[in-house]
């Protein structure tokens, strides 16, 4: 009879903290979609809009991996005012070799959200300038927390600003990150400032109109908009793709049609097959997407990929059954 591996969440954080392997295991993940062997279809999503709601399914199969996932993971974003998170869910792993079930893990999220934060500080280690050391944080919910604490990870980062339209949940934010991390966290409610000053700005929010605009950018600046995953949702000013020197989506075809990118197409400051060349200001390496001048402006569009699901759930089975987690039923 086969056997199914039930995992829960708690086991799961036990398994999985945000830290360097996690970062590892995404930016893997990164390198896997890249050579083009990943078989990743377009997202599964329903949008729930009486509710503010929407749920996505992920998946991805990785040529070499024993296994692949299948997540579903809703975001009801109003779920806060009643004292639940906004994204919860789980993901399920099939042997990629039969099909057959292997294991349901129960995790709420928790994978998604580290993943997302280990996506956020692949984006920085790659695109960020190496002494970048002041963020701006737009928004003060779950990522904005965990998108922080992944940089702190990759740069040495001295100083914080969280932006967020609640300024008692941005102070909130603010005191928790500084306790939590020891760098000095504050909170902004001049979003221009905030943005203007720092070396990083990661926008965190379901915000369907802009929050940062082009003319706040400044030379040496890396954004990652991650808050955008959906169509209708949009944090930058399309006018921030006219000066950025480049732009890296998760997978492009996502991002036009879910990321920044997409409002960029529609309000024509990004056209179809639009590529910022690699030598606007000064020549990057053709090899990686690493960052070489100083002055660039770099743009990372995350809208989550399923190749990130797959990698992070068979990560943490792996993690837990070292450790015996879990229960195994047969099925
Ligand atoms: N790219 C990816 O792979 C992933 C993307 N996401 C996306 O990231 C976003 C944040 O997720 P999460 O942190 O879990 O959500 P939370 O609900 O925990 O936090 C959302 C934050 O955004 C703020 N916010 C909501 N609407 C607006 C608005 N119109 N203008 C300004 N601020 C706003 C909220 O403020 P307030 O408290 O006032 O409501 C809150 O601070 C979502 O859009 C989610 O879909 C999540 C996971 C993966
Ligand atoms: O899977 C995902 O990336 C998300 N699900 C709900 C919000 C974001």
């Amino acid at each position: 009879m086969p056997t199914l591996k039930i995992l829960t969440e708690s086991e799961l954080r036990q398994a999985v903290q945000l830290n360097a392997d996690a970062i590892e295991c995404i930016e893997s993940a990164f390198a896997a979609l890249a050579s083009g062997e990943v078989v990743m279809p377009p997202i599964l999503s329903m949008a729930i809009e009486e509710f503010n709601g929407e749920v996505d399914v992920k998946t991805a199969y990785v040529p070499g991996f024993e296994s692949f996932a299948i997540k579903m993971s809703p975001g009801f974003f109003d779920n806060p005012k009643v004292g639940l998170p906004s994204t919860s869910g789980l993901m399920v792993l099939f042997a990629a070799r039969t099909g057959m079930l292997e294991a349901v893990l129960l995790d709420n999220g928790y994978l998604t959200d580290i993943r997302t934060a280990a996506a956020g500080a692949v984006a920085a280690r790659y695109l960020a300038r190496s002494d970048a050391e002041r963020v701006c944080i737009v928004g003060a919910g779950r990522q904005s927390r965990l998108q922080l604490e992944a940089l702190c990870l990759v740069r040495p980062i001295q100083s914080a600003v969280v932006w967020a339209r609640n300024h008692d949940r941005g102070k909130s934010a603010a005191l928790e990150l500084s306790e939590s991390l020891g760098v000095s966290v504050t909170f902004g409610s001049d979003l221009k400032k905030a943005v203007s000053s720092a070396d990083i700005v990661v926008t965190t929010t379901p915000s369907a109109d802009p929050l940062v605009m082009a003319d706040w950018l400044c030379a040496g600046q890396h954004i990652t908009s991650m808050g955008s995953d959906q169509a209708h949702k949009n944090e930058l000013d399309p006018g921030c793709f006219a000066v950025v020197d480049r732009y890296v989506p998760d997978r492009r075809s996502q991002t036009e049609k879910l990321g920044e990118l997409h409002h960029a197409l529609e309000a024509g400051t990004a056209s179809v097959g639009f590529n910022i060349p690699r030598t606007r200001r000064h020549c990057c390496r053709q090899s990686g997407e690493s960052v070489e001048s100083d002055e660039e402006i770099t743009l990372c569009d995350l809208t989550g990929t399923g190749v990130q699901d797959t990698a992070i759930a068979t990560f943490a089975r792996m993690r837990a059954e070292a450790v015996s987690a879990g229960i195994d039923i047969e099925v």
